[in-house]
């Protein structure tokens, strides 16, 4: 088969950091940008990593979805924030038998591309990923990348592994991007919010680093209990998390260099927050099956107060 084209729709931290790296493995990758456009047609994309610093001087920069080449792989990575948008992007960028990548944080969000591109061009895709960016077309990769994927189906059904999936992550490792294969999408989802929950929430309304939240001993039981609340949340869904991953998630945050999360970054930039995609889309799951998370529901209400201010700012 030929190589895959892939499309990356927001080249930011993430999307600016995974797509260059693919290009870098000799990929075919097109990048839609925003403000940064003017900057990377000129400058192209600067990567500093912790495995090692690179330039990409030249990148197929975009502007416009609409001229954008048909991509077989069209990688979501815009904010949770900026979805509205798919609708409008998503047709003129996917190959009639492409699929849609969604990198984002949150739950909930592979229903929603499904219903612009079909149920059976979707895979969702969780990061472990530290990375910022610094300045237009200047990414800042910190620590960690593993990918998970998984693929989607209605209700989120687990429907194990694909060849295309396995193609997929065949490419990232080319790129030494570290894959993970999930034969349940929806389970990966709830135990990516047993990090998300507790660290995205907490660090903005506490205004503290993950080292902060963990050296504190109230703190850190608070993480805990909010870890525990995201179990019974994907218990909600059927789904089991062993506390054997909570013990893991919080010796990955003990063993992390002190870190702003992505919450935290768009809240000190005074950008929207991804509230709904990462506490009120599990809420509203939860809450279907009869059961009211009440700790989250907590940050919650705290967390659309905080947005709601930055969004009347940014009016
Ligand atoms: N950063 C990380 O380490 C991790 C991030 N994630 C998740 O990944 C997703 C992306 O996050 P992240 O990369 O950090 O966010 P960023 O804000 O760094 O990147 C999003 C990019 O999308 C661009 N964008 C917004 N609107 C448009 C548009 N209309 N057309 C083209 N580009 C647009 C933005 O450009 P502009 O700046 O010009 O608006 C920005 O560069 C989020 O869901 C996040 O939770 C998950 C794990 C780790
Ligand atoms: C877990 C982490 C830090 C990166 O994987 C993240 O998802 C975030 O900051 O939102």
């Amino acid at each position: 088969m030929l190589e895959r084209r892939y499309a990356i729709l927001g080249t930011g931290a993430l999307g600016g950091f995974y797509g260059a790296r693919l290009q870098k493995a000799g990929l075919d990758v097109h990048f839609l940008l925003k403000s940064d456009y003017e900057h990377v047609t000129q400058h192209g994309l600067v990567v500093e990593s912790k495995d090692g610093d690179f330039t990409l001087s030249q990148v197929n920069a975009y502007h416009d979805v609409e001229k954008m080449p048909r991509c077989d792989v069209v990688v979501v990575a815009l904010k949770t924030t900026q979805n509205h948008l798919l609708s409008q992007m998503l047709p003129h960028v996917l190959k009639d038998n492409g699929v849609v990548l969604v990198l984002q944080n949150g739950l909930g969000i592979e229903e929603e591309v499904a219903d612009i591109v079909g149920n059976d061009r979707v895979i969702g895709g969780l990061c472990f990923l530290c990375s910022n960016k610094l300045g237009p077309g200047h990414i800042h990769h910190l620590d960690y990348g593993k990918v998970t994927l998984g693929e989607y189906a209605p209700d989120y059904q687990a429907v194990g592994n694909t060849d295309r999936i396995q193609q997929i992550g065949n490419d990232f490792e080319r790129a030494r991007i570290p894959i993970d294969l999930a034969e349940d999408l929806l389970l990966a989802r709830w135990q990516k919010l047993v990090w998300n929950i507790p660290y995205n929430g907490l660090s903005v309304i506490l205004n503290a680093t993950t080292r902060e939240l963990m050296a504190d001993a109230y703190t850190r039981k608070l993480v805990e209990q909010l870890m525990y609340e995201v179990v019974a949340g994907a218990k909600t869904s059927g789904r089991t998390i062993s506390d054997r991953f909570i013990a893991k998630m919080l010796d990955y945050t003990d063993k992390m260099k002190p870190y702003r999360t992505s919450m935290k970054i768009d809240y000190d930039e005074r950008r929207p927050l991804e509230v709904e995609a990462i506490f009120g889309n599990p809420l509203r799951k939860a809450l279907v099956a009869g059961v009211n998370l009440l700790q989250i529901s907590c940050l919650y209400h705290q967390l659309k107060f905080l947005d709601a201010q930055i969004r009347e700012l940014s009016m």
